[in-house]
């Protein structure tokens, strides 16, 4: 059995003697009733991740990814794509906007290339390069699906890595110049909207290119017909190597009960393939933010998922999954350390 079928096999449900628990706690904190809100639906989703009443959430990491898309070719981004490699290696050094919010909330970032349209080893990076950048998809399949199965497999390899280290709590994060096009091609077919409904500007691009953009997406779905029930099939036919990755981190979260916190609109395509794998994966996913990206709300339906924030970020990179590891953390410390109507007076 290959390594994406047993981590998808072992995939189980949260544990609702825990989560039974810690609502109960949450109860009798010295406060009305679910006024604590999300703060509230994080604890039980955390207890029953971890299928404990009290957890330790403290040492997070956001596993980010990053690969070149030959769909760049079409004109559908407004950067050249040489940023992916000049970017990525500010991911570690904490130079860009993930590591700089990860640094401020004290969490860990590892940077891996599964795709880097660069034939040098980057500094603080590590080097799992599948092939330099997919093939455009408006011609042809992105990749084959042997390539997607293995970006899935590093996905799952980073987040035990990570576990192994005692990382409790993981975010996921990317960068590929061009890559909301194969997000939006990915969420459209599983979502299944026409692309002109969804496609964003992403970092920028002018808004007399949208139709053309949505135009280059429509045209891959038709030529590669990716079957929406089969999420290894979506990623393969108009997928992105970081993308795949970063669902094969979802998965290694899910079969290891690790909660694993998802970014923004890239990371929502990663999600939904994750999802179409197995579809109890959606009960390990914290949504950090609700990314500025149009076609955001159709896939947090799809997911059933209320972002704990909503910053009109639209960076990607993780950062958005890092603001939120914060928040996460308040939550477990006030649910932990709130009096109960048990130990303070107060009057009932
Ligand atoms: C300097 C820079 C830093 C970034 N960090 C994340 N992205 C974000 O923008 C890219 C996706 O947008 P599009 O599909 O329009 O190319 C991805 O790399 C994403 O991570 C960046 C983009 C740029 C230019
Ligand atoms: O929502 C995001 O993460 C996003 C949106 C546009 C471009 N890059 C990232």
């Amino acid at each position: 059995m290959s390594l994406l079928e047993s981590i998808s096999r072992n995939i189980y449900s949260l544990d609702k003697t825990s989560i039974e628990q810690a609502k109960q706690r949450l109860d009798r904190l010295i406060k009305p009733k679910g006024s604590l809100g999300k703060m509230e639906d994080i604890c039980m989703q955390l207890a029953g991740i971890y299928e404990s009443k009290y957890f330790d959430s403290s040492k997070k990491v956001v596993i980010a990814f990053a690969g070149d898309h030959g769909v760049y070719e079409e004109g559908v981004a407004p950067d050249p794509q040489n940023i992916t490699v000049l970017q990525f290696p500010n991911f570690a050094k904490g130079l860009c906007g993930v590591g700089t919010i990860c640094k401020y909330v004290g969490a860990d970032v590892v940077a891996v290339d599964v795709g880097i349209n660069c034939d040098e080893k980057l500094e603080g990076v590590l080097d799992y390069k599948i092939r330099k950048g997919t093939s455009n998809m408006a011609k042809g399949p992105a990749m084959t699906r042997q390539e997607a199965i293995r970006c899935l497999e590093i996905g799952i390899e980073m987040s035990e890595k990570c576990i192994e280290k005692d990382y409790k709590v993981i975010g996921i994060g990317e960068m590929g110049i061009a890559n909301t096009t194969p997000s939006t091609a990915i969420i459209s077919t599983i979502v299944g909207c026409d692309p002109s409904e969804i496609t964003g500007i992403g970092a920028g691009l002018k808004k007399e290119k949208l139709k053309h953009k949505a135009d280059v997406i429509r045209k891959a779905i038709e030529l590669n017909n990716p079957n929406p029930t089969d999420g290894v099939d979506v990623l393969a036919k108009v997928g992105g190597f970081e993308i795949g990755s970063m669902a094969g981190v979802i998965l290694g979260c899910s079969a290891n009960r690790i909660p694993v916190v998802i970014d923004g609109f890239i990371s929502y395509a990663a999600a939904l393939i994750a999802y179409k794998i197995n579809p109890k994966t959606r009960e390990y996913m914290i949504a950090s933010h609700s990314s500025a990206e149009l076609g955001t709300n159709k896939v947090l339906e799809i997911l059933k998922l209320s972002p704990v924030l909503n910053m009109d970020m639209r960076l990607g990179e993780g950062s958005g999954a890092a603001l939120a590891f914060d928040i996460i953390e308040a939550s477990n410390y006030t649910y932990k350390n709130m009096a109960t109507y048990d130990e303070v007076d107060m009057g009932r």
